[in-house]
């Protein structure tokens, strides 16, 4: 573990489980993944004016006001034709609804890349299930370079997660390439879309690469071969062009597009919502102007 920060209490029990779990699929030969490219993805969601939106099909979390127990398949297939650029599926059981079983369904479904999204603690929790990406997250590994290696060895691209400059700065020495900045501190739950503009600069500032004085393309100019993403609490179409504007390449969205207060709503329609932001832009961004 990272942090000496205490974490909530569900964080807690998440993790422990996460460890039970790990132990119990420890025999299980390692996996071979053929990925599918997540950067390639949101090229082509950009080349037609799409914005990149990574849908998650979540059926609750320890923060959601409910449970959607719709079929993970025909959510995922929905997102995909509001637009989304890639699935990312919860495979933890007891705090988040997730199975491993739904994500090997939903990426026989669906084209894009699909992410598997679990608290992966050690090597050993990797080889639960196939998946073109799986999240590591820097605040709950000892050893991230070991696990990005053994991540890209079975064929994942390794999409890690981080909460702070001192994160993103582990994050790129273990070679990362694909990061995402978790607007929701784990530690309290509690969700500030000032963490990914606080964080996104430094990218550029860390790898030496583009400077303040980015010109055109502003503040949040990532670096080549880094891929950024904006990762929980965007709320609707005005968040979308605020992460936008601080230099996301794409979003990973769950609760707004679940909608598990409403339990029915479409989630291709709510998703719709986010991939056109772009369109509507400074019509609707009233929030922060
Ligand atoms: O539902 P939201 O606020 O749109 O967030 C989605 C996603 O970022 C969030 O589910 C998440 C980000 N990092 C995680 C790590 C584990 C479990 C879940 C997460």
């Amino acid at each position: 573990m990272n942090s000496e920060t205490e974490l909530d209490s569900a964080v807690e029990s998440i993790l422990s489980t996460a460890r039970e779990r790990s132990v119990e699929s420890a025999d299980g030969a390692p996996v071979s993944v053929d990925a599918r490219s997540l950067p390639d993805a949101i090229e082509r969601a950009n080349a037609d004016g799409r914005v990149p939106v990574i849908a998650e099909v979540k059926p609750t979390s320890p923060t959601a006001d409910g449970t959607r127990s719709d079929d993970p398949v025909e959510l995922a297939q929905k997102m995909v034709a509001g637009g989304a650029t890639a699935i990312s599926v919860l495979t933890e059981p007891t705090h988040f609804g997730g199975s491993a079983d739904a994500l090997t369904r939903v990426r026989e479904a669906v084209d894009v890349p699909v992410l598997r999204k679990d608290f992966v603690l050690d090597v050993e929790g990797m080889d639960l299930v196939e998946a073109d990406l799986l999240l590591l997250i820097v605040r709950f590994v000892d050893d991230l370079e070991s696990l990005v290696d053994a991540a890209r060895e079975r064929g994942f691209q390794p999409l890690v997660e981080v909460h702070d400059r001192a994160e993103l700065e582990t994050a790129l020495e273990a070679g990362a390439k694909i990061i995402g900045v978790n607007n929701r501190d784990l530690a309290r739950l509690d969700v500030d879309l000032g963490t990914f503009e606080s964080v996104a600069p430094a990218v550029s500032e860390l790898t030496g690469s583009g400077t303040a004085t980015d010109g055109e393309a502003g503040v949040g100019a990532v670096p080549e071969g880094i891929t950024l993403i904006a990762e929980s609490g965007i709320s609707g179409p005005a968040d979308v062009t605020r992460m936008r504007e601080a230099g996301a390449d794409a979003l990973l969205v769950g609760s707004a597009i679940m909608d598990h207060a409403e339990g029915e709503t479409d989630v291709s329609e709510n998703t719709r919502r986010l991939t056109r932001a772009d369109d509507v832009g400074s019509d609707t961004s009233g929030s922060n102007t």
